[in-house]
């Protein structure tokens, strides 16, 4: 309910505040206009007064002072919450909502004095416990509960005379100035009665550990954090920062803060999905808030300012600059996120920043772990698009299978698929030089995945008479995806379609998109697929590709697995069909982004180590790559740094370079158990050891997808041409998963032979265990067997 007396200020507001304190606790105050020079001074003292204590401010009219249409309407979009006056106000362009009567019942005054302010106040409340106690809610400045705690008249009087916390112990039965003794004491900011006027709420400023006489911040524990909690955290940062930390950097790197904010802003606007939106909109908050923190902003001054807006008159029309809104219309189609990211590309382009990674202390907990958090993957998020792709292409086949190359590929396909033998013009362009390369590739990755075909049965006697075997047999149908998007990998092609091939896989369906300029897939993959004996090239990619592949089409065979890298429709795909009975169809890997994480020490090459984090970070916006780096100088870090700026420049995809590289991180370590331990946790696929004896430290490696030993041994030649296959797991998966390798194309097949005399031997065993489960039947069918060997006495039951 409202206070009967509203404080009323002239401009010596301040004065009056000075000597009449307790005036503070009302939250709503009034201005006499009549008091002030002009609507300049007016507005000054409203600032002034909301900065305060004052909730809302009031403009009194009654005097002989007068405003023009336009100077009211600036009061009210300023701060004024509404116009008190006892006569018409002629203007239409005010609203009637805001220009009210004084009422009767409140007195608008300054001239009172404590006694009679504190008289007037109780006068309003009223109790209906025996105790004659008030209940009172006592909140912190947020409005966040602290405790429900008792007042007495005494405990009132005495919190509005000296404006901190005081209540009234009903286990001491005495008055009890909160912190006398814990030192956690409060200011009190102001009272409020509630509407029917039997209950308080006192809004305090909570001083020391917390209101709770547990040493919690509230009576109900820690307050939640949130907004209010990252202020918090972040003031404390600004006094007490970590050296090194992410944070003490973006406070003193002003620009990268705010290229931060405008890349987080960016990604808002690019979030489709609830929790992608959340996530993205958090980032921008953390973000602004360390720029408001910087600049000694705090959450209260926004609210302020957010108040202020909702009562403005007037406004903005609210169009967007011109500059924004030119990106924008690009990007209008939500399903684009590749045009999304070409905006991205666009913005970065020709940027003279410098392209440096984050350097984190390995003690730095928050900094590393900030470090190895792998860039959110969105596809469990887009499923809502990739669902009814999948439907359409089950339902309507090759036809859907067309419409989406069409859309999303610009190609008008006459037919779907390409069938071996594949026309010779398909491979036009081909120079022998690459002919040369690939067949070099295909050798290696064949030697390297022919070795690790069991060539026989593994046979073990586990008892006499019980011989158990396992053997190999190929997956029959295999599709194997090639990316198209961004870039063509026929060298994705090759890591795949090889050990199919070795492995015996009877079909070998490649899918990959067709190109926008001629609807051929590029002349290097079609190469490969024929070097493996593929069957079929299904000329299509995304998640249309992958559905054609699960469920077959008119054209388009059904297979048994589907394996290969993808972007996020294809991934997501994936895992939908690997999870849908009908499909019956299981997929090699959930494979994200590539990333890399290199191990270097002092001796290291800056060249070589800058050379193999960009050969990574090229691969996408999304690739992360980390230097774990091992007693580095600061002088090394420099000149690594320095490296990777100049190299990366050099580089024709170097605007995703420097996205990459923007969540890429230097962790400096003490000593390489401690390097290694980090790259354990991380689990990377790509794992380089650019350091002293690289080879004997390959024991220490427990989780990584492909090692890469020695500084002549760059990522690049596990890529392409080695022998080991850079289809990898990503995303922390090389803690469960294997690359892929010969047996990923088979299943294993057991067998087993049992004599009579293995049935001696393991026959009650057989039947005892099957009783224990209730199993009879199973153990009958030995009981059965061994009644009529004689292996059971006669009344064996
Ligand atoms: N981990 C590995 O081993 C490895 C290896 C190579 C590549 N990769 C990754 O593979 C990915 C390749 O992605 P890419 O995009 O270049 O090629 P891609 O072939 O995976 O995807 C292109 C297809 O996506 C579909 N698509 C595009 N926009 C769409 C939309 N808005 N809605 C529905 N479908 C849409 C289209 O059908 C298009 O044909 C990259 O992320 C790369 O890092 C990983
Ligand atoms: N490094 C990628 C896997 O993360 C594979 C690749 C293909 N072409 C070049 N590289
Ligand atoms: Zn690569």
């Amino acid at each position: 309910m409202t206070f009967p007396i509203i404080p009323l200020y002239g401009s010596d507001f301040q004065a009056t505040l000075t000597a009449k304190p307790f005036l503070r606790l009302v939250g709503d105050v009034a201005l006499d206009a009549s008091a002030f020079k002009n609507d300049t001074d007016v507005l000054n003292a409203v600032k002034q007064l909301l900065k305060g204590s004052a909730r809302t401010v009031s403009l009194v009219l009654t005097g002989d002072k007068e405003f023009d249409e336009n100077q009211l309407i600036n009061l009210l979009n300023n701060g004024v919450s509404s116009l008190l006056t006892n006569t018409a106000i002629p203007f239409d362009s005010i609203p009637k909502a805001r220009v009210l009567e004084i009422p009767s019942t409140i007195t608008l005054t300054n001239k009172i004095t404590l006694q009679s302010f504190t008289k007037t106040f109780l006068s309003q409340v009223k109790t209906d416990r025996k105790d004659g106690l008030y209940t009172t809610l006592v909140v912190d400045d947020k409005e966040r509960c602290l405790g429900l705690v008792y007042s007495s008249i005494g405990s009132i009087t005495q919190a509005i005379s000296q404006q901190v916390g005081v209540y009234f112990s009903r286990s001491r039965n005495e008055i009890w100035v909160k912190g006398l003794t814990s030192g956690n004491t409060q200011s009190l900011l102001s009272i409020d009665i509630d509407c029917d006027a039997d209950a308080l709420k006192f809004t305090v400023s909570q001083v020391g550990t917390g209101f709770c006489h547990n040493g919690t911040q509230s009576c109900f524990g820690d307050l939640t954090y949130g907004l209010t909690g990252l202020e918090h955290t972040l003031n404390d940062r600004m006094i007490n920062a970590v050296d090194g930390s992410y944070t003490q950097r973006l406070f003193k790197d002003e620009t990268l803060l705010n290229a931060k904010i405008k890349e987080e802003a960016e990604e808002l606007t690019e979030a489709v999905t609830k929790d992608e939106l959340a996530w993205e909109a958090a980032d921008l908050f953390y973000f602004a808030m360390v720029r408001l923190v910087a600049n000694g902003v705090s959450l209260a001054d926004v609210e302020r300012n957010l108040g202020m807006k909702n009562l403005k008159i007037t406004r903005r029309k609210g169009d967007a600059k011109e500059k924004f809104l030119a990106k924008d219309t690009k990007n209008n189609d939500n399903t684009q996120e590749p045009a999304a990211k070409k905006a991205k590309v666009e913005r970065t382009l020709g940027s003279n920043d410098k392209i440096y990674l984050d350097v984190v202390n390995s003690t730095d907990l928050e900094g590393v772990t900030k470090a190895v958090t792998r860039p959110i993957q969105k596809t469990s998020q887009i499923m809502h698009l990739v669902n009814p792709i999948i439907d359409n292409v089950r339902k309507i086949g090759d036809k859907a299978l067309m419409d989406y190359t069409k859309k999303f590929d610009g190609v008008d396909l006459k037919a779907p698929v390409l069938e071996a033998p594949f026309p010779e013009e398909y491979l036009e362009g081909l120079t022998q030089e690459m002919k040369e390369a690939l067949d070099l590739s295909i050798e290696n990755v064949r030697k390297f995945h022919a070795a690790q075909l069991q060539k026989k049965p593994l046979v073990v006697t586990t008892q006499p008479g019980v011989v158990c075997s396992r053997f190999p047999r190929a997956i029959e149908k295999v599709g194997i995806y090639i990316p198209g998007g961004t870039a063509i990998l026929p060298s994705t092609a090759l890591m795949l379609g090889v050990p199919a091939q070795v492995a015996g896989c009877k079909e070998i369906v490649f899918a990959s998109p067709p190109r926008k300029s001629d609807g051929k897939v590029s002349p290097e993959v079609v190469y490969v697929a024929i070097k493996c004996g593929a069957s079929k090239i299904v000329l299509a990619g995304g998640a249309q590709a992958v559905a054609a592949m699960a469920y077959g089409t008119e054209s388009v065979p059904k297979v048994d697995k589907i394996l290969g890298p993808g972007n996020q429709f294809v991934t997501a795909a994936k895992m939908y069909v690997q999870n849908d009975t009908q499909a019956l169809c299981s997929i090699d890997m959930p494979a994200g982004p590539s990333e890399v994480l290199v191990i270097a020490d002092e001796d290291a090459d800056v060249d070589f180590v800058a050379s193999d984090l960009l050969s990574q970070a090229e691969h996408g916006i999304d690739s992360q790559v980390i230097l774990v780096g091992v007693n580095l100088s600061d002088k090394k870090v420099q000149h690594i740094q320095e490296a990777v700026h100049e190299q990366a420049l050099a580089l024709p995809r170097v605007d995703i370079v420097r996205q990459c590289i923007a969540h890429s991180t230097i962790i400096l370590c003490d000593n390489y158990p401690e390097a290694f331990d980090m790259s354990n946790k991380y689990a990377p696929e790509h794992l380089i050891l650019q350091i002293n004896d690289a080879d004997r430290y390959v024991s220490l490696v427990d989780n990584a997808g492909s090692i890469f030993v020695g500084s002549y041994t760059p990522e690049s030649c596990g890529d392409y041409s080695s022998g080991t296959n850079h289809t990898l797991p990503t995303y922390g998966y090389a803690r469960q998963y294997s690359g892929a390798n010969t047996a990923t194309f088979q299943k294993f097949i057991t067998a087993q032979q049992v004599t009579s005399e293995g049935l001696e031997n393991i026959g009650k065993a057989v039947m005892c265990i099957a009783k224990v489960e209730g199993l009879d039947g199973h153990r009958n069918a030995i009981k059965i067997r061994m009644s009529k060997l004689g292996l059971l006495p006669k009344d064996f039951v």
